[in-house]
Order: C-alpha cells, then sequence, then structure tokens
C-alpha cells in the first residue's frame, strides 16, 4: 500500500483547556486520586505539627526546666522531653502514613488514566495513529503520566505540608517575639525575590535536558530500526556522529542545569544562614535586655530553619505542578480525541454468518485534509464472487480495501454488508465476518502457533494443525525446527517474506471470514514457496467472497470479475476475458 503524503488527522499537540478545567478532568478520570484525600490532609497537618514540637520543647525545657529561679526543674524537663518524644513518634507514623496513601491512590489513579488512554489509542483510526510520532503517542501514556505520579505522590502533599510549616512557625515566632519576626521577614524577602527569579530560569534548563532526552532516544532508536539500511549504504559515520552530538548536547544541557540548580540551592543556603546571622545578633541583644528569653531565641533559630525551608520547596513544587499540568493535558488531549471509525457498540447490527454481498453506492473519499482519491463508486459484489482489482499505482486500490474492511469511513456514500451501511455493524460481527489479509501482515513476536491464532483465540494446536492441513502447508510446517512451536523473532523476522504471508493465510483461514480482502504480494519470493501461497490462498477463497488487489496476470484471468481502476474510479469493469476482446485498460 502507498503511503506517499500524510494525513493531517486530528492535532493532538495543541490544547487550550485552562489549568482548572485540567485538573477537574484529569481527576474527573483518576477518581481514585481523591479518594480519601480528607483523611490524608489531615493526616499531613498532624505532621505539620509534629514539626514545631522540637523548638517548642526547646524553649520550654530551657526556659522551664533550666531557667527556673529554684535550680532545675527535674520533673518538668522529663515532662517536656516524654511529651516531646511521644509528638515525634506519632507525627513519624502520621508520615509513613501520608506516604503510603498518597502512593497507593496516585498508582491506582494513574493506572486508570493509562488503561482509559491506551484502550482509547487503539479506538482511535488508523489514520489518526499513522499521523502521529509514534513516539510521541506512547510518551503520553509512559512519560507524560509519570510527571503527573510525580506531583501526586510528592509534590501536592509537600506543597501542603509547606505552607501548613511556614503559617504554624510564623505563628509560633510571632508569639515568642513580633519584633524577631519582623527581622526574619526582612532578610527574608530578598530570599524570595531571588528564588523567584532563579526558578524559571531552572525550569527552562530542565526542560531543554528533557528535549535533549528525546532528541538523543529518537537519534539511537532512528539508529537501531534503520540498520539495515545504514549497512547497506555504509553510512554508520554519520549515523554514528549524530548519536555523538545528541549524547553530547544532552550532557552539555545537563551540566548547564546543575550548574543552576546548584546557584539556586547555594543562594537558599546563603540567605537562611544570613537570616539566622541577623536573628542571633538581634536576639542576643534583645535577650541581654531581657526582652526575650534564651529559651525564646533558641527556639527562634529552630523555627527561623523550618520557616526558610519551605519557601524553597514549594517554589521548586509549584513548577513539578506546572509539568504535571502539561503532561495531563497531553493525555487528556489523546483521551479527547474523537474515534473516528467508532464501534456502534449496543445500538448496532450482528450480521448473521453466510455468503455475503458487498455494495458500494456513490462513495467518495478523501484522506483528512487531502484531495479527494476516490470519486463515486458504485459497485455490486455477489455473494461468493471472487474479484480482482487492478490498476495503477496509486489509483486508490488500497483505499478501496481499507473501506470495505472499515479501517476508514467514507466521505460520502455508502459501503454495505448483505445491505446494511458498515457504520451499523458492530465490530465483533465485522471482525468476524470481514478478514484483511495486507501485503506484509504484523507478525508478533511469539511461537508461529500463537501467530496463526490471532484472529481466532479460540484455536487450540489441533485445529490449528487442521488449518495448515487443509491449506496444504503441513510440509511447509513440519520443515521448521520446532513445528507449531517455532518462534518467529521481532516481526517475524527470522521467517522468509513468504514464510510470513504464509502465516497471514492461516490466519485469514482460521478466522474463518466470509469477506476476504487481500493485498497480493508483491515481493519475490522462492518458486517453491510461491506455489505452496498460491495454492494455500486458493484453498482460502474457496466458498467466500473474495476481493484481491492483484498483482499477476493469472489473479486477473482467474477471477470471475476484474475491476480496474483509474484516479479513484472505476473504469472497467467484467470477465478478464471480455475486457481483453474489448481491447480496454
Ligand atoms: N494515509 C494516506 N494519507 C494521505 N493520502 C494517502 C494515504 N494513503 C494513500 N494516499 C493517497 O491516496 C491515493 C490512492 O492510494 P492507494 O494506496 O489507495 O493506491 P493504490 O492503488 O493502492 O497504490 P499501490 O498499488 O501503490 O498500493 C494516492 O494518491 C495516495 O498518495
Amino acid at each position: 500500500m502507498s503511503h506517499s503524503t500524510t494525513p493531517s488527522a486530528p492535532d493532538l499537540s495543541t490544547s487550550t483547556s485552562s489549568v482548572r478545567e485540567t485538573v477537574r478532568r484529569g481527576l474527573a478520570l483518576s477518581p481514585e486520586l481523591t479518594q480519601g484525600l480528607a483523611v490524608t490532609v489531615a493526616l499531613a497537618a498532624l505532621m505539620t505539627l509534629g514539626r514545631v514540637v522540637v523548638p517548642v520543647a526547646v524553649q520550654q525545657t530551657v526556659d522551664r526546666g533550666l531557667g527556673e529561679a529554684g535550680g532545675v526543674d527535674a520533673g518538668a524537663v522529663a515532662l517536656t522531653l516524654v511529651g516531646c518524644a511521644t509528638a515525634v513518634v506519632v507525627t513519624a507514623w502520621a508520615a509513613r502514613l501520608v506516604n503510603i496513601r498518597l502512593f497507593r491512590a496516585s498508582e491506582a489513579g494513574l493506572a486508570t488514566l493509562r488503561t482509559t488512554a491506551f484502550r482509547h489509542m487503539h479506538d482511535l483510526s488508523v489514520l489518526t495513529q499513522t499521523s502521529q510520532r509514534r513516539g510521541s503517542m506512547v510518551a503520553r501514556v509512559t512519560s507524560d503520566v509519570d510527571t503527573i505520579s510525580q506531583f501526586a505522590q510528592f509534590g501536592g502533599i509537600t506543597l501542603v505540608v509547606s505552607l501548613g510549616q511556614i503559617v504554624v512557625s510564623a505563628l509560633l515566632m510571632a508569639f515568642y517575639s513580633p519584633m524577631l519576626l519582623l527581622v526574619v521577614l526582612a532578610t527574608f524577602v530578598p530570599l524570595t525575590m531571588a528564588v523567584s527569579r532563579l526558578q524559571p530560569m531552572l525550569g527552562r534548563a530542565y526542560l531543554a535536558v528533557r528535549e535533549r532526552v528525546a532528541d538523543m532516544l529518537a537519534a539511537i532508536s532512528e539508529a537501531i530500526g534503520g540498520a539495515e539500511t545504514i549497512r547497506a549504504h555504509h553510512v554508520q559515520g554519520r549515523t554514528a556522529a549524530r548519536i555523538d552530538h545528541a549524547v553530547e548536547e544532552h550532557r552539555r544541557a545537563g551540566v548547564r542545569a546543575h550548574v543552576r540548580s546548584t546557584l539556586a540551592f547555594s543562594t537558599g543556603q546563603l540567605f537562611t544562614g544570613l537570616t539566622l546571622a541577623t536573628v542571633l545578633a538581634v536576639g542576643t541583644w534583645m535577650a541581654a535586655g531581657g526582652r526575650i528569653t534564651l529559651g525564646q531565641l533558641l527556639a527562634f533559630i529552630f523555627l527561623v530553619t523550618l520557616f526558610t525551608q519551605p519557601v524553597q520547596i514549594a517554589t521548586e513544587v509549584l513548577n513539578e505542578l506546572q509539568n504535571a499540568v502539561a503532561g495531563w493535558r497531553r493525555v487528556l488531549d489523546l483521551v479527547d480525541t474523537p474515534a473516528d471509525v467508532a464501534d456502534p457498540g449496543d445500538s448496532g447490527v450482528d450480521l448473521p454468518r453466510g455468503p455475503v454481498t458487498l455494495d458500494l453506492h456513490d462513495v467518495d473519499f478523501a484522506y483528512p485534509g487531502g484531495e479527494p482519491v476516490l470519486h463515486g463508486i458504485t459497485w455490486h459484489v455477489p455473494a461468493r464472487a471472487r474479484v480482482a482489482i487492478v490498476g495503477e499505482t496509486g489509483s486508490g486500490k488500497s483505499t478501496l480495501a481499507k473501506l470495505v474492511t472499515r479501517l476508514v469511513d467514507p466521505s460520502a456514500g455508502t459501503v454495505c454488508l448483505d445491505g446494511v451501511d458498515i457504520r451499523e455493524v458492530r465490530f465483533a460481527t465485522l471482525r468476524d465476518r470481514v478478514a484483511f489479509v495486507p501485503q506484509e501482515g504484523f507478525l508478533f513476536d511469539a511461537d508461529l502457533a500463537v501467530n496463526a491464532a490471532v484472529g481466532a483465540p479460540e484455536a487450540t494446536g489441533a485445529s490449528i494443525l487442521a488449518a495448515i492441513e487443509d491449506l496444504g502447508l503441513t510440509g511447509w510446517v513440519d520443515s521448521l525446527p520446532a513445528g507449531l512451536a517455532t518462534p518467529v523473532g521481532p516481526a517475524g523476522s527470522s521467517l522468509s517474506a513468504g514464510e510470513r504471508q504464509l502465516v497471514a493465510v492461516i490466519r485469514a483461514y482460521l478466522s474463518d471470514p466470509d469477506l476476504l480482502v487481500l493485498d497480493e504480494a508483491t515481493s519475490a519470493v522462492d518458486p517453491r514457496t510461491d506455489v505452496r501461497i498460491q495454492v494455500a490462498l486458493e484453498r482460502l477463497m474457496a466458498g467466500r467472497t473474495s476481493l484481491t488487489i492483484a498483482h499477476r496476470l493469472s489473479t486477473a484471468e482467474a477471477a470471475d470479475e476484474v475491476v480496474v481502476v483509474e484516479q479513484g474510479r472505476i473504469v472497467e469493469q467484467g470477465h478478464h476475458r471480455d475486457l481483453v476482446r474489448a481491447g480496454g485498460t
């Protein structure tokens, strides 16, 4: 089949939905993400409270235990310490629970999202699938979902805990000494500004790293996929240079991003240090003047760290949130792409089995965004007829086959099986009654039996052997190293082109269709295999309605009817003998 132009099927790359709408739809698609969230947030609040227990214990111990006029109050110290230890244990337990709950919820929610996206990808028409870069589709269900999971498992709750920590520590600081709190805020504002300036720079640097990873993967996968061509044309040098370049660019981007992130980190450390030093200086001065106790000063030092640390973390998490929303959008765009060839499902029709007729009424077809390639095709194929379709390259033969097998739907007109529009026929029936044997059927990396039974999952070893016998292929299967259990290799690479065709014929025979659509192979095959293919095809077609895109004269001669397609129109139709007599194309 020729695919000389790329169709412009629905564009998955753009989106206009707002962040809130994205999150709302995303959560609706993965309801597990919000199940039990209230309990998790309550536990997280407990966890946040636990963080200020130590500073408070320090203040209490120093001021009450050590600073009492009558000497050390051992009882008060012990009580404080036991209380503090209990609180630490409880909050550690809460933190663990929060972690487990978040992990469970996000894994369950994202597994649902992945499954939904994968299923939908299967429902998209072959046109939409082939017009998208496969890597990009796969990325949507893998790495894009991962960005969401990172945020869902860690980012979201960190944001809640960080904000909580900022508020609680600020309240405590205000309680101990509003004056010192002002000092903290004054030195701290520049940190916030510095971090907020550095953050976008960091974001860009990490985005560049992700892009370089994609380039590197693209270069490597092309080198693997095109290995035969690369060797045949001796262009290993160029391929290696391309990979080396991609690897080098990735290294550079990685180093650049890391250098920037250390800058952000050091800036944070610097400002935290400066704030601490200022608090210490002003606090000592205040303590000397009796305006603050020693315990409060010590507690303050702890609180300053608790206050500054989450600001850095929160900005990082906000960045992660942006990533997650972008990832969510890409997955939603995939899920929202309409399945243009849709299964009528329960409202559809089931056709009883038996000899089938095919009718096309005034069918036009254009690939998305392209010129019409079929024009006003009206055509009747009687039950059990054997039809050969012939025509020049690009005349529209394969497109006709795609319409009949419902890989695509017509732009105008109808395609009918037994008089019923095939858009109303349930997919299950269609797949039972119509089989398509392409020139190069895809073989899975499994053994021959598994590949043969692809269209007939109920087939057993015995029924597969019986089919092989009917098709006259027992000799061939017996000649294989392990008979039916012979592995065919990735995409059938351990078999010859002719042998792969034989597997496709066995597959079609086992699925036992009423209408057979065949794209006759053009690849050169050794004479012995060729004879086997011809015999097997003859037996496969016996008693069924068949359309063959014919490349051999003998196929046209043997057909009940030959249809000549020219520039998307049926220009001649009849028995080969009559067409020759009439002196046509
Ligand atoms: N996926 C596609 N997107 C856009 N245009 C396409 C696509 N596939 C085929 N075409 C165009 O449709 C026209 C008919 O193509 P089709 O594959 O049906 O011809 P064909 O007769 O089967 O050719 P061949 O014998 O070479 O397989 C051609 O002009 C082709 O360029």
